[in-house]
């Protein structure tokens, strides 16, 4: 069952937001609307909400057509970037509501409420006031809230865009686990990649209106569909006439490879004979950058100049773990030989004049 639109459009005047979406996502999933500033993710979730109703097309809740539906009568919980808490209520009060504006009995609320937020980890706190709580722990009784009403969708506007990046990431890993174990079909909007790749089981990437490809967050990051979500979803660098991921450039030292001319040679790169016919390319270039991230190492190799076309003028970005690094031997300052792995993704990079390639927003 799910969340099944069709056919969706919604204009602003002559701005079209959304352009004949059509999506199923799954019953007890958690899908990541993910796209750059004004790809119109909001105004789908405002539509599914029902905050916000479209020109055509139709929006289907476990199977009832709910597109003309008001919000307050599609049973949907919400959760916003700044949670609006009822400040003079403490935050069991604030969980409550929802249940009390339903006419539930008290005994049964008082048991939910200690039951979500056990669920939320917030149990030492319902007694205080949201003033009280860290962000973090806010955006957690938010979730209680949304939570309470048993609601057959759960949607999240940036929910953690608000916090900062340490106590966002814990809460990424927490709603991850949360939604393990409660399993409501959930919908979130965030221009993160990390973000959707890391929490999402099914990420739907918007663009201008227009859903660019729809899949699991290895489907999307492996097999992008389209340019715009090759360089959206991930970092990019360019090889020749090639972008690639940085992991995905291979790296010798210069002495281990044969035939280590610029341009069009082969050489032993990751112990097997690769020619650049079939590869887009084998360059010969020095590391001139070198900075350890966490557990991987980020390199910059300045490319040699070619022999047949323009030198290229931004240097390539290599990722590694630092076993590899080891493994390879390389030092800062080496001269290296780079090529693409064989299973790289490649796409041809942009010529002059074309636009520029979105940057990831990280
Ligand atoms: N009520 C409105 N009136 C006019 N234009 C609107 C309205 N709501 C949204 N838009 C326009 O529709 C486009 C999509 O907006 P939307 O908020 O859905 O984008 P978004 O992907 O959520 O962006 P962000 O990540 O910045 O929130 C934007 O260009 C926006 O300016």
């Amino acid at each position: 069952m799910g969340i099944e639109i069709r056919g969706l459009n919604k204009s602003y005047g002559d701005f079209a937001a959304l352009r004949d979406i059509t999506l199923s996502l799954p019953s007890g999933g958690l899908t990541a609307l993910l796209g750059p500033s004004g790809s119109g993710k909001t105004t789908l979730l405002r539509i599914l909400g029902g905050q916000e109703s479209p020109d055509t097309g139709t929006v289907q809740i476990d199977g009832q057509d709910v597109t003309v539906l008001p919000a307050q009568k599609r049973n949907i919980g919400f959760v916003f970037q700044h949670y609006a808490a009822f400040r003079h209520m403490t935050v069991a009060k604030n969980v409550a509501f929802g249940l009390e504006i339903r006419r539930v009995p008290k005994a049964q609320i008082r048991q939910r409420v200690e039951e979500l937020l056990s669920l939320v980890q917030l149990s030492q706190h319902g007694h205080k006031m949201p003033s009280q709580l860290s962000g973090g722990q806010r955006q957690r009784m938010a979730l209680a809230r949304a939570l309470a009403i048993d609601p057959s969708v759960l949607l999240l506007d940036e929910p953690f865009g608000a916090l900062d990046a340490k106590v966002r990431k814990e809460l990424r890993d927490w709603l991850r686990r949360l939604h393990d174990d409660v399993h409501v079909t959930s919908v979130f909007v965030t221009h993160d990649q990390e973000e959707a790749l890391e929490v999402a089981d099914t990420i739907v990437v918007v663009n201008e209106g227009v859903v660019e490809q729809v899949g699991t967050p290895e489907e999307i990051y492996d097999r992008p569909a389209s340019d715009f979500v090759f360089r959206f979803i991930g970092e990019t660098t360019q090889l020749g006439e090639m972008l690639l991921r940085p992991h995905d450039v291979r790296i010798v030292p210069e002495a281990s490879g044969t035939g280590a001319g610029a341009g069009n040679c082969s050489a032993g790169v990751g112990g097997s004979d690769l020619s650049s016919s079939d590869l887009g390319g084998v360059f010969s270039g020095e590391i001139t950058r070198w900075n350890r991230v966490g557990f991987e190492t980020r390199l910059e190799v300045t490319l040699d100049p070619t022999a047949q076309g323009p030198v290229q003028q931004t240097p390539v970005h290599v990722q590694l773990t630092r076993t590899e690094v080891r493994g390879l031997g390389l030092q800062p300052g080496d001269r290296v030989i780079v090529a693409p792995h064989p299973d790289a993704e490649l796409r041809p990079a942009q010529r002059a004049g074309a636009p520029e390639p979105v940057l990831a927003a990280v």
